[in-house]
């Protein structure tokens, strides 16, 4: 079977479906979805000449007479003529002829009186400096953080246009695993059910159930078809490889799904996959063992969500490495990393069953096949 490389295959899970629907909601609800469409200034900002200053509003040479006093809110009682000044505070508008603003500490007053430089222009916020109406102010597909809210409140907006969350069903497949307690014997505690919830969630969707199937074809084909109907994407844990009780490929064969991603070429994870149901809804194979699950995560369900959420292929960013990592000239490799100010290192402990290099890690670095050893190495930054 064919490994496909793998920043091919974040790249193909993130062409895998379309962006699902735009929703409107009120800004307190929209903290950490996404942008549907560019939010776009509505009017113009200041929408008034301004103060930038508390101190006194003049025009022409000084000095100047106080003839009125302008609160934050309230309006010029007349326009100034030469020689004439408004007391002001920060936000104040301006009344027409104003010229500069004189800070109280760049102006002395005495009885009625006010002595400074003239500055044309100084301290005043002119009307639409900021932006106009029509301006992009967030492009479509950007997360709704908490300053992009301000900002829309700020433009005027009660409601805007994001993503839904999209819903994610898991199944997690092995007659080895519990879900409780200290496994006795030969079983085995499920890890890959409880890291979901808090994977899915930071990546933009909702864990709509976890749900524990025995290995038996004709059971997870039926909890296959029922999730289909209920979530957005599905997940699958196990059953990916190819053991006596790994029927994944044959259930997915069996419902008319379309294979999308058959094998990664990465370590660990490389069982990894990707199809399509008939009616579009995408599947996704993680591996049993934990670490490799998550580096499926990481790979093909979070390209996924992303697209579904509208949000591009995030571009890594790229660090140095340093220390040691097994060489491979055909795959990807996925290191559990710290990361220092300007360098990544390796956090140890990282077999494909164990989460432990992964829980004290910042990031997974991808070392390219064949990597040259010096040059920045991509990162995925793990959800804290
Ligand atoms: N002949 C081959 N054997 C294997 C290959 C291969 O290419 N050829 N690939 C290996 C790799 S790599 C991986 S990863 C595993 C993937 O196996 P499955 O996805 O089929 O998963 P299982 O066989 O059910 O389990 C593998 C391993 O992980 C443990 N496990 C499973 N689920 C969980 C869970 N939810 N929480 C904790 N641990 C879990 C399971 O007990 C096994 O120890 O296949 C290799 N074999
Ligand atoms: O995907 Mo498996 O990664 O190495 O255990």
């Amino acid at each position: 079977m064919t490994e496909l490389p793998w920043p091919e295959a974040r790249a193909r899970a993130h062409q895998a479906a379309e962006p699902l629907p735009a929703i409107e909601l009120p800004l307190r609800e929209a903290l950490g979805r996404v942008l549907a469409g560019d939010l776009v200034a509505l009017a113009d900002l200041p929408p008034f000449d301004a103060a930038a200053m508390d101190g006194y509003a003049v025009s022409g040479p000084g000095p100047w007479r106080v003839t009125q006093r302008i609160m934050a809110g309230g309006e010029p009682s007349a326009p100034l003529a030469k020689g004439q000044a408004a007391e002001v505070a920060t936000g104040s508008p301006l009344a027409p002829g104003t010229e500069c603003v004189l800070p109280y500490e760049d102006a002395e007053r005495i009885d009625g009186l006010v002595y400074g430089e003239l500055k044309p222009g100084l301290h005043v916020r002119r009307a639409g400096e900021d932006y106009r109406a029509g301006t992009v102010l967030v492009p479509a597909g950007s997360p709704v953080s908490p300053v992009v809210l301000g900002l829309a409140a700020s433009a005027g907006y009660d409601r805007i246009r994001v993503r839904p969350r999209p819903t994610v069903a898991a199944l997690v497949t092995g007659n080895e695993l519990v879900d409780s307690g200290l496994p006795t014997g030969t079983r085995v505690r499920d890890a890959i059910g409880p890291m979901l919830p808090g994977l899915v969630s930071a990546f933009g969707g909702e864990m709509a159930s976890v749900r524990q199937v025995s290995d038996n074809p004709a059971e997870l084909r039926d909890a296959l078809a029922e999730s289909a109907e209920q979530a957005h994407v599905v997940v699958i844990c196990g059953a990916s490889s190819a053991g006596p009780a790994d029927y994944l490929r044959e259930v997915l064969a069996g419902l008319g799904g379309r294979p999308l991603i058959s094998s990664v070429a990465c370590r660990p994870g490389h069982p990894q996959s990707l199809s399509l149901l008939p009616d579009g809804v995408p599947v996704v194979g993680l591996p049993g063992n934990p670490f490799a699950a998550l580096v499926a995560v990481m790979t093909l369900l979070e390209p996924l969500l992303a697209r579904l959420t509208g949000q591009p292929l995030a571009v890594l960013p790229r660090c140095r490495f340093e220390g040691y990592v097994r060489f491979d000239p055909h795959r990807t490799r996925l290191v559990p990393v710290m990361l220092g100010s300007e360098v990544a290192r390796p956090a140890g402990h990282t077999r494909p069953g164990l989460l432990w290099g992964a829980a004290l890690a910042d990031a997974l670095a991808a070392i390219p096949p064949a990597w040259d050893g010096h040059s920045p190495v991509p990162l995925l930054r793990l959800p804290r």
